[in-house]
């Protein structure tokens, strides 16, 4: 076992609650546990004790759960204290458990840390653990669960493994390239593979934004002229005055935003001011903000009153958006089924029509972006570096410009190496407090 101090903390969420529970970690566990407790309890199973600190104070009523290591979350002894989630309760349990000679309070992430350095997680594991711990919407969940269980770190071992294999026959082929049994066509069965390889990481790498909407959220921009209805649309899709509306020209000026949550998936909107050419100093810093909150967006839903259609010039082209005619309620019938006719959707804010289709139209938008549940991609910046990495030196691997086999094959090594940092397969030491940094304490 790696660490020696014992570490303990407040593992569960904000105070007061109903109950809250205390982990410890190391090697003072059992001792602590008989302290106590007044005695040990059974492995793996819940007890009821009278707690009390070694002085004899009763502390509280609560339920006891020793784990034995290494059959345990960190791989050490662990135990659980269940106890009554009053701040005062749990401020006596942590001070009197740190308090026994060799523990000491945990850092953000600790507990994980010793699972990770004990081998019960791998890093990918680890970091998924940490978007499980964050996660606020089910699309989150569901992503950070299916890594937390190693579907992304499975991935890259099989990739780790196939490299392996390739480098073993390269090599075998170098030492016994003169002797008959070894086929010429071995190598280029693992180039091939080799090179399959390069597309499979490429388009893993490219799933990157579709993480980044799981996690971030799918970024929806309205835009439009002064008073085409931008803010009460978004009052409306926010379910709250969030916007100031009235019905003068330029009301908005700094970008407003909220979040929703649809049918699962993080959706930000942002409200903008309205564009028009040169109008006062505020108003032409609202719409500067306005067009570079638009150049990051997803996805945009440009506004027009369909009473007082105006134009607002050039919007930026490659990013997909939605027509929307507003203020349908102000058209009589023919009027208004001849605009729909020119709008993505058309609607009205006042009369509550075509909000929902707009909503479903967005849900469906953000969900596209967002991939299939079951996608495994790249949750992390430096998952896409080290996958950057990996490719740069397959490549190199499989050009055959005058490079003999010998440095090919190294370069083979070098691609499985860069997937071993990734699962923390080979040393990572630099890499761990930058994880662990993410994590809350007790964790
Ligand atoms: N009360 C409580 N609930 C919790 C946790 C916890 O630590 N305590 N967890 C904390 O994150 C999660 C559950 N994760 C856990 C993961 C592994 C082990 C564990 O004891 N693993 C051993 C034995 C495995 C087995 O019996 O099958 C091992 O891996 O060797 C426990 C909890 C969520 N709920
Ligand atoms: N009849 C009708 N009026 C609407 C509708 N939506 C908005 N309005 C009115 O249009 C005026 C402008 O609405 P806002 O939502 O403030 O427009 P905006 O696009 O945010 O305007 P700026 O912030 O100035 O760019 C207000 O008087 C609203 O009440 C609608 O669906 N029907
Ligand atoms: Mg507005």
């Amino acid at each position: 076992m790696i660490s020696r101090d014992s570490i303990v903390a407040l593992s569960s969420g904000r105070l007061p609650a109903g109950v809250a529970v205390i982990r410890i970690s190391g090697p003072q566990t059992r001792f602590v546990v008989e302290t106590i407790s007044g005695g040990m309890v059974k492995d793996r199973v819940a007890v009821l004790r009278r707690l009390r600190a070694p002085d004899g104070t009763v502390l509280d009523h609560g339920l006891v759960v020793f784990f034995p290591g290494p059959a345990s979350f960190t791989g050490e002894d662990v135990a659980e204290f269940h106890v009554h989630g009053g701040r005062a309760v749990v401020a006596r349990m942590l001070e009197t458990i740190a308090g026994f000679d060799g523990v000491r309070h945990a850092e953000p992430g600790e507990f994980t840390r010793r699972a990770f350095l004990n081998s019960k997680v791998n890093l990918v594991e680890t970091e998924a653990l940490a978007d499980l711990v964050n996660a606020e919407t089910e699309a989150q969940r569901r992503f950070a669960i299916q890594n937390a269980e190693g579907a992304q770190s499975e991935l890259y071992f099989g990739w780790r493994r196939r490299l392996i294999h390739a480098r073993a026959m390269i090599e075998a082929e170098i030492d016994f390239a003169d002797e008959d049994d070894v086929p010429g066509s071995v190598s280029a069965t693992v180039w091939f593979d080799v090179q399959a390889m390069i597309g499979e990481i490429d388009r893993h790498i490219a799933g990157f934004r579709a993480a980044e909407i799981i996690r971030d959220g799918f970024e929806v921009v309205i835009l439009g002229a002064p008073n085409a209805g931008k803010s009460s649309l978004f009052n409306t899709l926010a379910r709250r005055d969030a916007a100031i509306v009235t019905d003068e020209p330029g009301t908005t000026r700094d970008l407003l935003e909220v979040t929703l949550d649809l049918e699962g998936l993080r959706v930000r909107l942002t409200d903008t001011a309205g564009l028009r050419d040169a109008p006062g100093k505020i108003e032409a810093i609202g719409i500067e903000k306005a067009r570079a909150k638009a150049d990051r967006a997803d996805l945009l839903l440009l506004l027009q009153d369909l009473a007082d259609p105006r134009d607002v010039g050039p919007l930026p082209a490659a990013i997909p958006a939605l027509r929307v005619g507003t203020k349908l309620d102000l058209l009589d019938g023919q009027a208004a089924a001849n605009a729909a006719a020119h709008y993505d959707l058309v609607i009205s804010v006042a009369e509550g029509v075509g909000v929902g289709a707009l909503l479903a139209e967005i849900g469906q938008r953000a969900a596209r972006a967002a991939g299939s549940a079951g996608d495994i991609l790249p949750s992390r910046l430096r998952h896409i570096e080290l996958l950057g990495e990996t490719n740069r030196h397959l490549l190199r691997a499989t050009s055959d410009q005058g490079v003999g086999q010998e440095l090919r094959a190294e370069e083979l090594r070098l691609a499985a190496d860069r997937l071993g940092r990734l699962v923390g397969a080979v040393d990572v030491e630099d890499l761990l407090d930058v994880i662990f940094s993410q994590f809350c304490i007790g964790k």
